[in-house]
C-alpha cells in the first residue's frame, strides 16, 4: 500500500506512478489474450474446451459445453427461499430502475416542413459474460441479463466459468429469474472469443457485455470490431472520500470489499484528515487478520492500495476526476459540493449509509461499470448497450425546395456531382422540368 500526501514534494510524480503501475499490470496479458482467440477463431470449440479444461480444471468437451435444463432444474432446487427471495428483492429493484431507463423514440417536424426523428431498436443478440473464476457472482447474471430482457433482446446467451467442474447453482437460479437458458460453462477469453467468433456450438452473437478479470476485459476489448462491446469492465475499483467522522473500521471494510474480488483490484482512501488516515491504515490490517478472503485483498491492497491525505475535499475531487473510478464513495458530511464537482466515475455512493456493496447487490442501478480510468469516456452497463438508434428524415416537395439548393452547392463543393443531381434533378422537377 501506498502512503501519499498531497503536500510532498514528489506528489504529482508519486500519484502518476500509482495509477500507471497498474495499467502496466493489466497491459501484460494483451500477448496471451490475442493467442487464445485467434485459436478459438481457427479451431473453434475444439480451443476452446482445450482452454476451458487447463484454466478451469474440468473435463467440458463440445457436447457437455451447454448447460442442460435438467441441470438448470437440479440446481435451483437446490437453493433455500431465503436466498431465492434476496434474489428476488435484487431483481425486482434492477428490473425497475432499468424499466425506468428506456429512452423514448424522437419525432418532430421542424420549420422546413422536414420529419425527422430517431427511433430505437433492441440487438438481435447478445453475450452475457458472468465472472466465476476467483469468486461466483449471481449478482451479475441479473446485472447482465435484467437490462437485455428490458430493452427486448432477441437471443440471450450467457458464459460463466466452473472452476473444477462445479456449478454455482445461485448463478443458475439468477439465470433463471432473468429468463436466460442459453448457459455455457465456459469463461475467461476464450469464452468471449467464442461468443464474438462463433463456434460450432455457440452461434455468435452482436454484442459481448459483462464484467471480468483482465483477461476477459483484454478479450473483450480485442474482439471490438467484430462485435460491440459494453465498457472495459475489469478489475474492480473503488475510491473512499472521508472525512474524521467516520468509523475507521467501516472505511477498512468498504476498501476491502473491492479488494478481496481480485489480486489486480484497487482501493485508494483520499481524506483531509491525517488522523482518520492512520486509523483506517491501522483497521485495514486488522480486518486483514481474519478476513477469509485475505490472501486476495491484501495483494490487491499491498500492491495497488493507497492513502491518500489532502488538503481539503476540493483537491480530493480533483484527484477523483483524475483517477476516474469504477467506483466513488463520499462518506463526508456535505457530499453535495464534490458530487458537483466530480466528473468522471463509473457510480458514485453518497452518504455515510451508502456502502458501495449495496450498489453491488439491491441499489438498482447497474453495477457492470467501466474500471482502468475509462469512466473519463465510457459508463456502466445500462439499456443502452442493448438498443440501438436508427435517425429518420421525411421530406415532401416543399421542404426539398426549401433545403435542397444547400445541398446542391455542398455536393458540388465537394465534387460529388451524382450528390449534386440527385437533389437537382428533383428540385429540376419541381420547377416544371420534363
Ligand atoms: N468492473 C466490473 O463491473 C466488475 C463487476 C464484477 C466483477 N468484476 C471483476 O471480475 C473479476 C472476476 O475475476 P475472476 O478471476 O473471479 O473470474 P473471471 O470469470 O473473470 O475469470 C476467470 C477466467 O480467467 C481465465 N484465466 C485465469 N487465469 C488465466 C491465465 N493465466 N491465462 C489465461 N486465462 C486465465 C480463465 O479462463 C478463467 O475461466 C474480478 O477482477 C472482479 O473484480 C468487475
Ligand atoms: N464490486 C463489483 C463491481 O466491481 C460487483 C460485485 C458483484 N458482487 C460483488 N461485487
Ligand atoms: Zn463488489
Amino acid at each position: 500500500m501506498k502512503r501519499l500526501t498531497s503536500t510532498q514534494a514528489d506528489f504529482r510524480a508519486a500519484f502518476k506512478r500509482l495509477l500507471a503501475e497498474r495499467d502496466s499490470d493489466t497491459a501484460r496479458v494483451d500477448g496471451p489474450v490475442a493467442e487464445i482467440l485467434a485459436a478459438v477463431r481457427k479451431h473453434g470449440d475444439e480451443a476452446l474446451c482445450e482452454f476451458t479444461n487447463r484454466f478451469d480444471r474440468t473435463s467440458v468437451t463440445p457436447a457437455t459445453l451447454r448447460i442442460t435444463p435438467e441441470e438448470i432444474a437440479a440446481a435451483c432446487a437446490d437453493v433455500s427461499p431465503e436466498l431465492l427471495e434476496a434474489l428476488e428483492v435484487a431483481a425486482t429493484r434492477i428490473e425497475s430502475f432499468h424499466k425506468a431507463q428506456m429512452p423514448a423514440d424522437m419525432k418532430y417536424v421542424d420549420d422546413a416542413g422536414v420529419t425527422l426523428g430517431m427511433r430505437w431498436t433492441a440487438l438481435d443478440s447478445v453475450g452475457l459474460y458472468v465472472p466465476g473464476g476467483k469468486a461466483a457472482y449471481p449478482s451479475s447474471v441479473l446485472m447482465n441479463a435484467i437490462p437485455a430482457h428490458v430493452a427486448g433482446v432477441g437471443r440471450i446467451a450467457m458464459c460463466v466459468p466452473t472452476p473444477d467442474g462445479v456449478l454455482n447453482p445461485l448463478v443458475l437460479a439468477a439465470a433463471r429469474r432473468a429468463g436466460v437458458t442459453e448457459i455455457y460453462r465456459v469463461g475467461g477469453a476464450q469464452a468471449v472469443g467464442a461468443m464474438a467468433y462463433g463456434t460450432a456450438t455457440i452461434a455468435p452473437v452482436d454484442r459481448v457485455v459483462g464484467p471480468g478479470n483482465a483477461y476477459v476485459a483484454e478479450a473483450k476489448r480485442q474482439v471490438f470490431g467484430t462485435v460491440g462491446i459494453d465498457s472495459i469492465a475489469g478489475p474492480s475499483e473503488v475510491v473512499v472520500i472521508a472525512d474524521g467522522n467516520n468509523d475507521p473500521r467501516a472505511i477498512a471494510l468498504d476498501l476491502l470489499a473491492q479488494a478481496e474480488h481480485d489480486p489486480m483490484a484497487q482501493s485508494i482512501l483520499i481524506t483531509p484528515d491525517a488522523g482518520m488516515a492512520a486509523q483506517v491504515e491501522q483497521a485495514v490490517a486488522t480486518e486483514l487478520e481474519t478476513l477469509p478472503r485475505a490472501a486476495i485483498a491484501r495483494a490487491s491492497w499491498d500492491a495497488h492500495g493507497a492513502i491518500i491525505t489532502v488538503r481539503d475535499l476540493d483537491e480530493a475531487a480533483g484527484l477523483v476526476n483524475e483517477i476516474a473510478p469504477e467506483h466513488l464513495e463520499l462518506m463526508i458530511d456535505n457530499p453535495q459540493p464534490v458530487f458537483d464537482r466530480v466528473r468522471h466515475a463509473g457510480a458514485i455512493f453518497v452518504g455515510r449509509y451508502c456502502p458501495e456493496a449495496i450498489g453491488d447487490y439491491v441499489g438498482g442501478p447497474n453495477h457492470v461499470l467501466p474500471t482502468s480510468r475509462t469512466a473519463r469516456f465510457s459508463s456502466g452497463l445500462s439499456v443502452f448497450d442493448f438498443i440501438k438508434r436508427t435517425t429518420f428524415i421525411e421530406a415532401q416537395a416543399e421542404s426539398l425546395r426549401r433545403i435542397g439548393p444547400a445541398a446542391v452547392s455542398l455536393a458540388e463543393a465537394e465534387g460529388l456531382d451524382a450528390h449534386a443531381l440527385s437533389v437537382a434533378v428533383r428540385l429540376a422537377k419541381l420547377d416544371g422540368a420534363p
